[in-house]
């Protein structure tokens, strides 16, 4: 698990929600998890890759940028480590960035020129593919401030809102890729039985975190119909009413589509259209 910084938070209220409990005593480096042979190391999210291509952890939570700016995340037959599990959170893109009024159009036009970044191998690859040869200049942090202080032309750095950004007067020349928190694994994984525990409870966070239960009556003759609308995970649960003509309909629907569902389905001449959250499931 990352030791500190956003990942840290995002993956501890992860794992609490699958009912891995564990206590971690003042910001301790290690903890055991309550009935189940798991052990917690706390380590830097950027070391967590290498550490797990090392064989020195089975599974980690880290950032997708970080095991690609790793180099073990090629996913052949011969990488050290596999991505089990897009967890869902922690989004951002990595992208070149210039000064507002800069007259770069491209990323070839970088090429001989100054490029500061904390990804030094992803900015290469991606740079060698678009034919530019740039000077790099690694950093571990506070890349944003590195045009004003003459180090670099362009930086590649990590975007989420943006407001880093606007804040130091620089846009996106062009966006490398778009990333997210992941779990991952060891090829040499010492508990393969327990790992698979571990995913399908993630699992099941990570799913009801996405959907929502949403719940209707419907005409049968209608039934086609909104079955198209709502056409849930594999189908969805049909019950019979009182009045025969109607039906009840249980189905899960992405939880950003609800809304949009739901006016559907009223059109339709739905009835008692009801969301409800869930906080859990195993499908
Ligand atoms: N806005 C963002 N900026 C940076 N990283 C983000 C952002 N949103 C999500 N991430 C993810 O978080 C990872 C960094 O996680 P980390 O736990 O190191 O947090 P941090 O807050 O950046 O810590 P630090 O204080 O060491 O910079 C990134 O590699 C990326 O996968
Ligand atoms: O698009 P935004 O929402 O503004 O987020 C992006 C910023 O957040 C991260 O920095 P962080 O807070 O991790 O500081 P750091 O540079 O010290 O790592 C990242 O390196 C960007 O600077
Ligand atoms: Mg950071």
């Amino acid at each position: 698990m990352p030791s500190k910084g956003r990942l840290s938070e995002i993956a501890e209220e992860l794992l609490s929600q699958a009912g891995l409990k564990y206590r971690r005593q003042n910001r301790g480096l290690f903890a055991r998890v309550s009935g189940l042979p798991i052990d917690i190391i706390f380590l830097r999210t950027d070391d967590i890759p290498t550490l797990c291509a090392e064989g020195a952890i089975d599974m980690g939570v880290t950032g997708s940028d970080l095991v690609e700016e790793s180099g073990y995340g090629v996913s052949d037959n011969a990488s050290p480590i596999e991505t089990r599990m897009q967890l869902g959170v922690g989004r951002c893109r990595l992208a070149i960035c210039i000064p507002d009024d800069s007259e770069f159009k491209s990323a070839k036009d970088l090429d001989t020129k100054r490029i500061a970044t904390s990804f030094p191998t992803v900015t290469k690859t991606y740079l060698a593919a678009h034919h530019a040869t740039s000077h790099l200049v690694s950093l571990s942090g506070s890349v944003e401030v590195m045009i004003g202080l003459g180090v670099a032309d362009a930086i590649v750095d990590l975007v989420e809102t943006g407001s880093t950004l606007a804040a130091n007067r620089l846009r996106i020349l062009e966006e490398i890729g778009s990333y997210e928190t992941v779990l991952i694994q060891g090829k040499n994984c010492r508990d393969k039985e327990t790992a698979d525990r571990v995913v399908r409870r993630l699992e099941g966070v990570v799913i009801a975190r996405d959907y929502s239960l949403l719940e209707y009556n419907i005409l049968r003759s209608k039934l086609a119909a909104a079955e198209a609308i709502t056409p849930g995970f594999n189908s969805p649960t049909v019950n019979s009413l009182e009045d025969s003509d109607w039906c009840s309909i249980r189905v899960m629907v992405k939880r950003k589509e609800v809304i949009d569902a739901m006016e559907k389905l009223e059109a339709l001449g739905a009835s008692a259209i009801m969301e409800t959250a869930i906080s859990n499931c195993r499908l």
